[in-house]
């Protein structure tokens, strides 16, 4: 185990669904890393909970997030990613990534830490495969395909709704409201289709990836079923996403980026 010298320091930027979990894990401990600071929105609302940790982070504004820390996990609502994640790999650190529809308005930041050595991460989250499209994009990709499931509450307020004044609030059966790119998913529902740009990115991008998404009464859990036809395989892989207690967000998504960081120093690495 290495010892506290070694360790590297990490960050959370927001303190919801997904970033509380993160830092209860962090201070439970893993492997290499080490808590040092996390923000929010209402500070005052977390730092009774924060006090009682085995080693409290401090708690600040997100643009002292980048100095403190060598690894940042933004957790936080989307609007917020370039002031979170700019400081960060312009410094050569690593971002680690959960609104990751903004990056596709924020692809710069991308160029920005190809130029300073720095690494953005995007974790699978909520989704499931990324690792076999990853590889499956190794050699080439035909086609990929996203089909979203949500309960009604976990879409009421997305702008594609808003925009072009779908009323999903008393539906009784399930109701396809898109179907198009994943560029444009993202753009009408920016708090709920992280999933389709994370696998567009992993696959043959934001363009050529089809997405659609019903607001669905029947079901409890998020749906997200991929399906993905390449050279070297053709697979379908179905995840249902028991919601956490922000109803847009599955449990399984802050899980995801616990078992992501203990991959970064892990001494036995498994998955792609
Ligand atoms: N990639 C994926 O698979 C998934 C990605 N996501 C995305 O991850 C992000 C976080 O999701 P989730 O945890 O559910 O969100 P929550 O709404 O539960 O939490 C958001 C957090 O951000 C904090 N915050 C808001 N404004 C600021 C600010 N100015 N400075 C610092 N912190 C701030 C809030 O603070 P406070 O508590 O004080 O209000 C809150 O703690 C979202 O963008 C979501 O779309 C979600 C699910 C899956
Ligand atoms: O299913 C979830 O938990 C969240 C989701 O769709 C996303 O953010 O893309």
């Amino acid at each position: 185990m290495a010892d506290n010298k070694a360790k590297m320091r990490v960050a959370v930027a927001g303190l919801g669904a997904i970033g509380t979990d993160v830092v209860k894990a962090l201070d439970q401990g893993i492997e290499g890393l080490t808590l040092v600071a996390v923000s929010a929105n209402s500070p005052d609302k977390h730092r009774g909970w924060i006090a009682e940790l085995k080693s409290a982070p401090k708690l600040v504004p997100i643009d002292e997030l980048a100095e403190l820390a060598d690894i940042v996990v933004e957790c936080a609502p989307s609007k917020l990613v370039r002031a979170i994640v700019a400081p960060v790999v312009e410094r050569g650190k690593t971002a680690v990534l959960l609104s990751v529809g903004a990056l596709l308005q924020n692809e710069d930041l991308v160029d920005l830490a190809k130029a300073h050595g720095g690494q953005i991460i995007v974790p699978t989250g909520a989704l499931i495969g990324l690792d076999a499209v990853t590889a499956a994009a190794v050699g080439t990709i035909h086609s990929a395909r996203l089909v979203t499931r949500k309960p009604v509450a976990g879409l009421i307020g997305a702008p594609h709704l808003v925009e072009n004044n779908i009323r999903i609030d008393d539906i009784t059966e399930p109701l396809r409201i898109f179907e198009g790119s994943a560029r444009d998913a993202a753009k009408g529902f920016p708090a709920n289709l992280n999933v389709a740009v994370a696998l567009s990115l992993a696959g043959i991008g934001p363009d050529r990836t089809r997405v659609e998404i019903w607001a669905d009464p029947t079901v409890t859990r998020n749906t997200h079923r991929i399906e993905v036809d390449s050279d070297s395989a053709r697979f379908s892989m179905m995840i249902e996403n028991i919601p956490s207690e922000n109803p847009k967000t599955g449990r399984i998504t802050a899980l995801s980026v616990i078992a992501c960081l203990r991959k970064l120093r892990a001494s036995l690495r498994i998955g792609t």
